[in-house]
């Protein structure tokens, strides 16, 4: 995404080579009313400057801050839980169905005049199972309970069935038409049940762009994290962000009203940055990142923590870069991204594939690459590119 003039534009452009990256050659700017296109122009396209996204923003915050008291309480229960059940799965299951049921339900509650399309990861099918009901109960009495601790739902009861129907909706494909709300109901599974750091993630898709976003981060201290020099906060946690296209990226506490306007780093030189990475070595190739970063003349260890609360501590400045390059034949899906995405960009950060490439989706409910991503700032963007490029190129020839 790009801002001219206070103008929001996309770039769409075809696959390109490394030394074709945006931040490597000058992009060439195409006015789709005025010529038309050829492969080796990038192609803008004016989203929004019209459009204001206000409503459902409101709404977005509303079902994301909800989803976050429901999460709390089933870890809440899951930590002081004794050693045997807390390696039972089911609290991840229960808050994750919980939480997808709850978004879809407020979403819809708040926007009825708009069509409704949900993009999102889990659905019904499980859960209508015999041997599910238990479960199903357990978790429309979550979502109920929830609700109830709301003023605005006070009155709202679901039944099992509403809460199926509502999960349900998440099946949507999205791609590159219309209108569809992108969801990850707990991302961050394994720090949910860890007791670290998860988030839920909400984002929404206008023609195939991510128009707003609002990532709830349950665990994350209100105080910086992983900067260098920097300890563990033992103050407040529970922080909310959101981003508006065009209108910049804020941040509030879970339970509270008052937002900050938030900017990622200016950090220009890499010996002063510290870089996020997944917790979970299953999920990004920690020694790539660590070439990469010794490239760039990084002195900090990794920061790991789980979830988009990555994108979000990234948004406010805690920490410089964010690399992720999952294993061989991992395919990233679209509700993993599009929120943090939007929250980094409207902080004035740079998210593209491990090539330069915007991230693209428009495409249903993958994202297309084959790389990794990585997200910065602009000015450190064209040095981490070229230490990507190199460490990359390095892994191959050594393979
Ligand atoms: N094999 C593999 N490779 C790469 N990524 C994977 C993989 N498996 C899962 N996932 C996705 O990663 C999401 C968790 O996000 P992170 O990787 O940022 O967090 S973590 O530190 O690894 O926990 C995680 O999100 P949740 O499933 O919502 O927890 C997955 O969508
Ligand atoms: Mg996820």
């Amino acid at each position: 995404m790009i801002s001219i003039n206070g103008l929001s534009l996309s770039v769409v452009k075809p696959k390109i080579a490394f030394t074709k990256s945006p931040y490597l050659v000058p992009l060439f700017f195409h006015n789709p009313k005025t010529s038309s296109s050829s492969p080796s122009q990038v192609a803008l396209r004016p989203v929004s400057s019209s459009m204001s996204y206000d409503k459902e923003l409101a709404a977005a915050k509303k079902a994301a801050s909800l989803s976050a008291r429901l999460c709390q309480k089933v870890q809440k229960v899951l930590l002081q839980s004794d050693v045997q059940s807390k390696s039972d799965k089911s609290p991840v299951t229960v808050a994750d169905y919980g939480s997808q049921a709850l978004v879809s339900f407020v979403l819809q509650r708040e926007l009825p005049s708009e069509p409704f399309s949900l993009v999102a990861e889990e659905d019904s099918g499980d859960l209508r199972k015999d041997e599910a009901q238990e479960t199903l109960e357990r978790i429309t009495k979550l979502v109920n309970d929830t609700l109830a601790s709301d003023e605005s739902y006070a009155t709202s009861t679901l039944s099992t069935e509403d809460v199926l129907r509502a999960i349900d909706s998440g099946k949507s494909d999205g791609g590159s038409h219309g209108r569809h709300w992108v969801l990850d109901p707990i991302d961050g599974t394994k720090g949910f049940l860890r007791g670290d750091q998860y988030a839920i993630a909400l984002a929404l898709l206008d023609e195939g762009q991510v128009v707003l976003g609002a990532l709830a981060c349950p665990n994350l201290p209100l105080a910086s994290i992983g900067g260098v020099n920097q300890h563990p906060s033992q103050g407040e946690v529970g922080c909310l962000f959101f981003a508006n296209i065009g209108t910049g990226t804020y941040m509030q506490l879970l339970n509270s009203s008052s937002a900050t306007k938030v900017q990622v780093t200016a950090i220009e030189n890499p010996e002063e940055a510290s870089f996020f990475e997944s917790y979970e070595a299953a999920h990004s190739i920690h020694d790539l990142s660590s070439s990469i970063a010794k490239k760039l003349g990084v002195k900090a260890p990794p920061v790991r923590i789980d979830s988009q609360a990555k994108y979000g501590a990234l948004s406010r400045g805690d920490g410089a870069i964010y690399l992720r390059f999952p294993h061989k034949g991992y395919r990233e899906k679209i509700w993993d991204h599009a929120a943090g995405c939007i929250v980094v960009t409207e902080a004035g950060g740079v998210v593209t594939d491990a090539a330069g490439n915007p991230l693209d989706f428009s495409k249903g409910r993958y994202l297309d690459l084959d790389t990794g991503i990585i997200v910065t700032n602009q000015k450190l963007m064209p040095s981490l590119l070229k230490a990507v490029r190199d460490s990359l190129e390095e892994k191959a020839s050594s393979l």
